[in-house]
């Protein structure tokens, strides 16, 4: 350091805008802002870093342009202090042309510092005026869920009539019923106005928002866009991104500005340069102004994020996380359990902490799935004698054996396995009695007191079989792990209260008498796939942590309920009312396209809250727009593994998608297997890996294969549904119940369904349906209309033409 200006420390801080830039740049962008901000850190005197000066921004701010190594050029904004903010990045020979045109300004409803190319928007879209909507990226709700390639044959008559509608739209600004002031008041950056005015298409608008805009300028567009009404629009985006720190944002202002953090984003700038060097994940660094609130809130108890797929819950679970760390006092145990549904899922989790805080943060924080906690604590347990667990499927099979030997086949094994874990553990139901008085059956279909007998019945055969052969399954040990967490802590709570009344005298004797350090294992617990948590499981993280502020955190969503355990959370001691239950509505995963065509798949059924209430997906959006899903039906199976190979082959050598970023979803395990071996035969020659519970071995380029169980919580680029069939999905068995048993028919048709919207959801660029014979109701009604013949893929002239991946 070779002045005493560069002895104070230098911030730079990056806004999402900017990021964005970099992200879509790629290649060499990245090292080369990268080594930047580095060299800007390390001396901001250095003249070799090649700043000049542009031009004052308001009272307290200076815009500069940095060159960057060979290529790129920098819009940085510095104000007091020494604080840098990189605004934008351009590359190549007009860089600087470009850089000095954008408009820059603070947004007096969020307080973000934001950019807009007036004249690149405006060009882009005028020159797209003349030309009709051809690929109509917006259809209506009530339309096609289809515009990716159009159908083979198109009615001559509907397409005069589109092509006359679009005639007619085109000279009709698509905003007109909106004024600028009531725009500019939703949010909107007024750059944008000049250009938004002549958008009198969806293909404008389209191309409108294929720049890169800022994200509350781009959400408001596509909500008002999409018919939401302007007083909704205010409420439900508008105010979530008004800055918390004034009632009216000064636009001179730009010190304040720059150290709001949706301008800034991280509090922390090497989190910059760890993106930077790092993968270019956005989340780590911008989150949405709710996602941040729910990150750093205060409860006073516990509290409850529910939201649709890919709307970020388990990014702010994460960043919760991390801000329950950062109020630890230092130490080295670790007070905060990150929990999940499985071990795959776990392991996911924990990879993206590391990302988030690094080996530091995950020092702190237990992480590990609920089953696998479960059996920890029954291992631990004085005179713990666990027996081996056994899984699903020999389960499932011991049931078969009980029905056998009893004799009682009213009963099948599905229902005797859920009705001994959603009802008989999850209401404690230790004795016959118990169980014969159990009112509350949610989620399970009705069934009398003599039927209760006889299932009764069958489970103590099933219990007696499980001791015989030292066996138990994981919903026992979850159930006993609940029972020694909750005497566990009896006795926490009994010390406190001896403590109170007898002032601490004694206390060293009694902890150390009973050999244990009597205290709750953790001080915060945060949960993640909720939904999927049965009730013993919540009894036992309930019992767990200390009851209090920021006690349990939890994120999940009803609609993605697979595993069918309906709780009541406020029953089971986790109250989360009022402000501490919120909803997450903006999807950062998927486009709107496939999100349209998922949520068709669970349109009309009813989901709870995790609660008492209802849920919905209400105010569900996606900012991405893309390709709509593409349908494929083939002749046989056969056909069809052979066409959705042709297809990934496809993808993978010609648009360059990794085989790992792409997965194919398949009805069951013989289907999976089946799969793999079309993938590995000649001509294809696709390597691919099974999704297991926990998760695939080793990092290799290969195609992931599993049963849409599997899909679970991650996300892919590519993901193929196959065998999407009628009597696959959902399966046929359940047809048995639509007469016998109407409850349980709609139940299972409801976890079907929940569970195709699952690994639909995965996808982000692109989803591809495909199916033999007859397609599965599920799918909408137009994709036997619209969908390619697979068989075509097959012919040796190659995929027809609109069979292009994005
Ligand atoms: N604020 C954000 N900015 C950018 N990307 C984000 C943001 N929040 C989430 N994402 C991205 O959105 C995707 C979905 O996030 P996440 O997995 O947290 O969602 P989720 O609600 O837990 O999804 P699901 O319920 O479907 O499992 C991820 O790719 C994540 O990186």
């Amino acid at each position: 350091m070779s002045t005493a200006a560069a002895k104070v420390r230098t911030r730079v801080v990056a806004t999402r805008q900017a990021h964005e830039d970099i992200r879509r740049l790629g290649g060499r962008t990245r090292d080369e802002v990268g080594d930047f901000v580095h060299r800007l850190r390390a001396d901001r005197t250095n003249r070799a870093l090649r700043v000049t000066a542009l031009r004052a921004a308001g009272d307290n701010g200076h815009l500069s342009l940095a060159t960057l190594g060979e290529q790129h050029m920098a819009l940085l904004l510095e104000t007091e202090e020494n604080r840098f903010t990189l605004l934008a990045v351009r590359e190549g020979v007009h860089a600087h042309d470009e850089l000095t045109r954008l408009t820059v300004a603070i947004n007096t409803v969020s307080g973000a510092i934001e950019v807009v190319d007036q004249s690149e928007v405006s060009a882009n879209v005028v020159a797209l005026r003349e030309q009709p909507d051809e690929a109509e990226p917006f259809p209506d709700t009530s339309g096609s869920a289809q515009d990716g390639p159009a159908p083979a044959a198109a009615d001559p008559e509907a397409t005069a009539q589109g092509a006359d509608q679009r005639t007619r739209s085109l000279r009709v600004p698509l905003f007109r019923s909106h004024d600028d002031a009531t725009l500019i008041g939703l949010g909107v950056v007024p750059s944008v106005l000049p250009a938004l005015r002549k958008v009198t298409t969806d293909t404008q608008f389209a191309a409108l928002l294929g720049h890169n805009l800022p994200e509350l300028t781009r959400d408001v567009l596509l909500a008002l866009h999409s018919g939401t009404p302007q007083e909704d629009v205010r409420r439900d985006i508008t105010l979530q991104w008004k800055a918390d720190d004034t009632d009216s944002v000064d636009p001179h202002d730009w010190a304040r500005a720059a150290r709001r953090p949706v301008s800034q984003v991280s509090t922390d700038d090497d989190a910059v340069l760890g993106a930077l060097g790092e993968s270019f994940d956005a989340w780590r660094l911008f989150l949405h102004p709710e996602q941040r609130r729910l990150a750093t809130t205060d409860f006073k108890g516990s509290a409850k994020v529910t939201g649709g797929p890919g709307t970020g819950k388990t990014v702010v679970a994460l960043h919760r996380v991390r801000h329950l760390v950062e109020q630890l006092p230092p130490g080295n145990s670790r007070p905060v359990l990150l929990t999940t549904y499985n071990t795959n899922l776990a392991e996911d989790l924990r990879h993206r902490l590391r990302q988030l805080g690094g080996e530091e943060l995950l020092r702190r924080v237990d992480i590990k799935s609920v089953d696998r906690l479960a059996r920890e604590v029954v291992e631990q347990a004085p005179g713990a004698d666990l027996g081996r667990p056994l899984d699903d499927e020999a389960a499932m099979a011991l049931w078969h054996t009980v029905i056998a030997e009893t004799g009682i086949y009213r009963w099948d094994a599905d229902f005797l396995d859920a009705e001994f874990k959603h009802v008989i553990l999850a209401q404690g139901c230790g004795t016959r009695s118990l169980y014969l008085r159990v009112s509350d059956r949610r989620g399970r279909p009705r069934i009398t007191r003599p039927e209760r007998t006889q299932v009764w019945d069958l489970v103590e055969a099933y219990r007696a079989h499980l001791s015989a052969s030292h066996r138990t399954t994981y919903a026992l040990i979850a159930d006993r792990a609940a029972g020694i967490e909750w005497s566990h802590a009896a006795r926490v709570e009994e010390q406190a209260r001896y403590k109170e009344e007898r002032g601490g005298t004694d206390l060293v004797h009694r902890e150390a008498s009973r050999g244990m350090w009597l205290r709750h294992r953790y001080r915060h617990v945060v949960v993640d796939e909720a939904q999927d948590l049965s009730a013993s499981h919540w009894r036992m993280l309930r019992a767990m942590v200390t009851k209090g502020p920021n006690d349990i955190f939890l994120v999940g969503d009803a609609h993605q309920r697979i595993y069918a355990h309906h709780v009541v959370l406020g029953r089971l001691g986790i109250e989360t009312r009022g402000r501490a239950a919120r909803r997450l509505t903006l999807n950062y995963r998927t486009t709107r396209q496939i999100l349209r065509s998922a949520d068709g798949l669970i349109a009309g059924e009813a989901f709870d809250d995790l609660d008492d209430g209802t849920d919905s997906l209400k105010g569900y959006r996606s900012v991405l727009t893309g390709l709509a899903p593409q349908f494929w039906r083939a002749p046989d199976w056969q056909t069809e593994m052979r066409a959705v190979a042709a297809l990934i082959k496809e993808r993978h050598d010609r648009h360059g998608t990794p085989y790992a970023a792409m997965a194919i979803s398949v009805p069951d395990g013989t289907a999976a297997v089946q799969m793999a071996g079309t993938l590995a035969r000649e001509p294809f020659r696709i390597p691919s890996v099974e999704l297991t519970k926990d998760g695939v071995k080793g990092d290799q380029d290969a195609v992931r294969i599993g049963t849409m169980y599997r899909f679970k919580g991650l996300e892919f680029q590519r993901v193929f549904l196959a065998g999407v069939s009628d009597g696959r999905i959902p399966h046929q068995r359940i047809e048995q119940y639509r007469l016998t048993s109407p409850d349980r028919h709609r139940q299972e048709e409801q976890r079907a369904r929940s569970l195709v919207f699952v690994a639909a959801t995965r996808a982000r660029d692109e989803l591809v349906v495909t199916w033999s014979g007859r397609p599965s109701r599920f799918l909408p009604g137009d994709a036997t209309r619209t969908a390619h013949n697979a068989a075509e893929l097959l012919s040796p002239e190659g995929p027809p033409s609109g069979s292009a991946a994005a």
